[in-house]
């Protein structure tokens, strides 16, 4: 089990994150979302050692992991960190990068290793190549297959496919979180992304201005996001006055609803007007103003005319799971 426990912590006298307390179990994967600044990186950084944390501690199992004051490297050997700035060695090839990180009592398994992980990262190709000719996101991969050459207990990713185009982002996600959870790894990712998130982390941990605001599964938390801010980090989503939805509702309220949540209705519901229709590829996310000037975001197969008409309904047991204290509407 991983626990961390955070009471404080600051870079210089301002603080960044502060009461952080969760545990992780051996081979699950936990989540870390939140906008940009919200600790994040700095979260992982304390949990792999990196920074000192006077007011908290990291514990393995029975091991403390003990941060740069005690580590002469820092780093724990049971755990791997992929940094956002990736640390490779420019001056020589794919391979001879993952090498540099395999055991040296191993030798004659080297290359066997190296090949399965360049499989996973698909450079099979490149494995000859200097680290200073590939492209950032090849770059990226790299360094992927480096903090995994050794096969950690614990692994935490900061922003993994942050330099991936979205074509290799695809398959590679798909690939490397099975791969992870095969290997009984315990991850814990950093990202922004919902598709990084949403069909492979068990659960999720919200921070939001250094504060965990949230923890639960993925899906719990998709499904009941506790506030606006929790939802709109899964995606669009709309905090709808609750006057408009009903209009004899006397609680002063607002429903979060995800743009794909509307049905709907000829004559009848929260009557709004289009304003943009954009193409989406499979769907149209769909701009629209009700009556009193809120903004509504809604999905739908087609094109929808500027200026058309178009009556949304949400359904009760949406109305009941996402009622909302205020009536701030926004989207
Ligand atoms: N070395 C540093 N010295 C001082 N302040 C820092 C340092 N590193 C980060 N910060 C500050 O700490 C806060 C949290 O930063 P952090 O990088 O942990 O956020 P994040 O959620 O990972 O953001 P992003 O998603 O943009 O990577 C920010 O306000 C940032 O400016």
């Amino acid at each position: 089990m991983l626990k961390v426990q955070i009471d404080s912590f600051g870079y210089q006298e301002k603080p960044i994150l502060k009461d952080i307390l969760f545990e992780v179990v051996p081979g699950e994967h936990l989540a870390l979302m939140g906008e940009s600044g919200s600790g994040k990186s700095t979260l992982l950084k304390i949990i792999y050692g990196l920074l000192h944390v006077e007011d908290g501690s990291i514990f393995w199992g029975e091991q403390e992991a003990l941060g740069p004051n005690f580590n002469l490297v820092p780093g724990e050997p049971y755990m791997k960190y992929l940094a956002q700035d990736f640390d490779l060695m420019p001056f020589i090839t794919v391979e001879e990068n993952i090498g540099q990180f395999l055991s040296v009592f191993e030798r004659e398994t080297h290359q066997e290793r190296i090949q399965e992980l360049l499989e996973l990262i698909e450079l099979e190709d490149f494995a000859k190549t200097k680290v200073k000719n590939l492209s950032g996101g090849q770059q990226q991969r790299v360094a992927l297959a480096r903090v995994l050459a050794q096969e950690p207990e614990i692994l935490l990713l900061d922003e993994p496919f942050g330099h991936i185009d979205n074509f290799k982002r695809n398959t590679l996600r798909r690939k490397l979180f099975p791969y992870l959870k095969k290997k009984g790894i315990t991850v814990l990712t950093a990202s922004h992304d919902p598709s990084d998130v949403l069909p492979f982390a068990e659960r999720t941990l919200i921070l939001d201005k250094g504060e965990l605001v949230a923890l639960n599964t993925t899906r719990y938390l998709y499904k009941n996001p506790p506030n606006h801010y929790t939802a709109s980090l899964f995606g669009h989503v709309n905090q709808v006055p609750m006057k408009l939805l009903k209009s004899y509702s006397e609680i002063d309220r607002s429903v979060l609803v995800y743009p794909h949540e509307f049905k709907f209705s000829d004559a009848s519901g929260l009557r709004v007007e289009v304003t943009n229709s954009l193409f989406m590829g499979s769907f149209y996310l769909n701009e629209s103003e009700a009556e009193d000037g809120t903004k509504i975001l809604f999905k739908t197969d087609t094109e929808q005319e500027r200026g058309d008409t178009i009556f949304l309904n949400v359904s009760l047991k949406t109305i009941n799971k996402r009622l909302q204290v205020g009536q701030k509407a926004n989207t």
